[in-house]
């Protein structure tokens, strides 16, 4: 077989140029925001939470972040991990895997978050964003709660699947005996370039998710998104230019998602599956008229349909930046796939964002009924590290 691999690589010239720059791109690791926020979305994601060892306080999480964020910055710019030799065997601890050997940095994006606990772990009780209280229970929640908050929160994303995972062993081998990990969880979404023009992605539902999310060019963008330089009375300083992450595992019933006919499914989620227009018609960038009225007297978009009730104008503009990924975890022993929606969404405030929207949705949202909530997460994500800085630096060492 090697043979054969070798004869077919020799029978074959050298590309000049690489395909496409899906592997040369890289973003910056330092900046106002952490990347990965406001980073189109990835191919690949991997979530990990991890929990401080017990023991561990305050100076081994400094020591942490300050590896995590060398190792971040190393990868994001192409480089192998740990200082090492890029082809090491990894037996010494101080040489990179290989995993990512040949790619470029392919978009890699690194991002930290603190949930609720650290801070009484490191003794930063009186530090801890308000915004960090516990989100209220919702009816429809099936939480599992080992696969639910931590102490530490890190979201991978990359363009290529040996890149993110090649990030994701780094970054947990740098926790040595500091943390453990609590869960992990794997996601994807549409391949750059895999569409013959940019297009907003789909979901494992088939459905184009993401077209209502706020864009930077709005003005109000970095005002719900962004916790602001100069923080309001309340937040924490160590917070200015940092976003809070609501992370939900949302498994998708499939199987009776699928019976449903093309007219039922469009009117759950009130737009069109073909081109994500809305019911009230136009292209997928159309507003929808909620006024209008069909000739059956009813509302042409559903009042329980999942758009409707999810839109900022319903919701006292209450608004968030959705950047999910999908997961697939296989097949559950009753047949169905376990399968759904990495979701998650910034914002500036979770109680201006993810929880009014999460209360209205609870109550009424069509959607609910293909769909089940399994896990979840809140987190503070402090603002970009600058120069010199490893991220958390601010909160850690002040
Ligand atoms: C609490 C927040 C939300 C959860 C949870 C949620 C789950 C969820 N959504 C889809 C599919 C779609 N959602 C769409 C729009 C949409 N969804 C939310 C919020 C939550 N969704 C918002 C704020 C919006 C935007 C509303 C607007 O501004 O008009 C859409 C329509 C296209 C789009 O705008 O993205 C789809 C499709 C699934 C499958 C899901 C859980 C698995
Ligand atoms: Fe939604």
């Amino acid at each position: 077989a090697a043979g054969g691999a070798g004869a077919y690589a020799a029978s074959r010239p050298a590309p000049a140029t690489a395909l496409t720059s899906v592997g040369t791109d890289s973003i910056p690791f330092h900046g106002a925001h952490q990347p990965g926020i406001t980073t189109p979305l990835h191919a690949r994601g991997h979530l990990i939470a991890f929990d401080l060892a017990p023991g561990a306080g305050r100076k081994e999480a400094a020591a942490l972040l300050r590896r995590w964020s060398a190792t971040a910055r190393t990868l994001m710019a192409g480089e192998p991990a740990g200082g090492g030799p890029a082809a090491g065997a990894g037996t010494d601890g101080g040489h990179d895997t290989g995993i990512a050997l040949d790619a470029g940095p392919s978009s890699l994006t690194v991002t930290f978050g603190f949930g609720r606990t650290f801070f009484d772990r490191t003794d930063l009780t009186a530090r801890r964003p308000a915004a960090l209280d516990p989100l209220p229970a919702f009816s429809s929640d099936h939480l599992d709660a080992g696969r639910s908050n931590g102490d530490l929160w890190i979201q991978i994303g990359s363009n290529d699947a040996l890149v993110a995972f090649h990030a994701l062993r780094a970054l947990q081998k740098d926790t040595g005996a500091a943390a453990r990990v609590r869960w992990q969880m794997n996601g994807f979404n549409r391949t750059p370039g895999a569409t013959p023009h940019p297009m907003t992605s789909r979901n494992l539902m088939g459905q184009i998710d993401g077209t209502g999310n706020p864009k930077p060019s709005e003005p109000d963008f970095d005002r719900r998104i962004f916790v602001p330089a100069t923080p309001a009375a309340g937040t924490p300083s160590w917070m200015a230019g940092g976003s809070y992450a609501v992370v939900r595992r949302i498994r998708m019933l499939l199987d009776d998602w699928e019976k449903l006919s093309l007219t039922r499914q469009e009117q759950v989620i009130g737009r069109r599956k073909s081109d994500g227009a809305p019911l009230t018609g136009g292209t997928e960038t159309t507003d929808p008229d909620l006024d209008r009225v069909g000739p059956d007297g009813k509302p042409v978009i559903p009042s329980n349909a999942h758009a409707r009730i999810s839109t900022p104008e319903a919701n006292g503009g209450a608004a968030m930046l959705r950047r999910p990924f999908s997961f697939h975890d296989g097949i559950g022993p009753d047949g169905t796939p376990d399968a759904g929606l990495l979701f998650v969404c910034w914002q500036a405030d979770p109680l201006r964002g993810f929880v009014p929207v999460q209360r209205k949705l609870d109550r009424g949202d069509a959607l609910s009924a293909f769909i089940r909530h399994e896990a979840s997460g809140l987190f503070a994500v402090p603002g970009g590290a600058r120069e010199g800085e490893y991220v958390g630096q601010r909160l850690l060492e002040s």
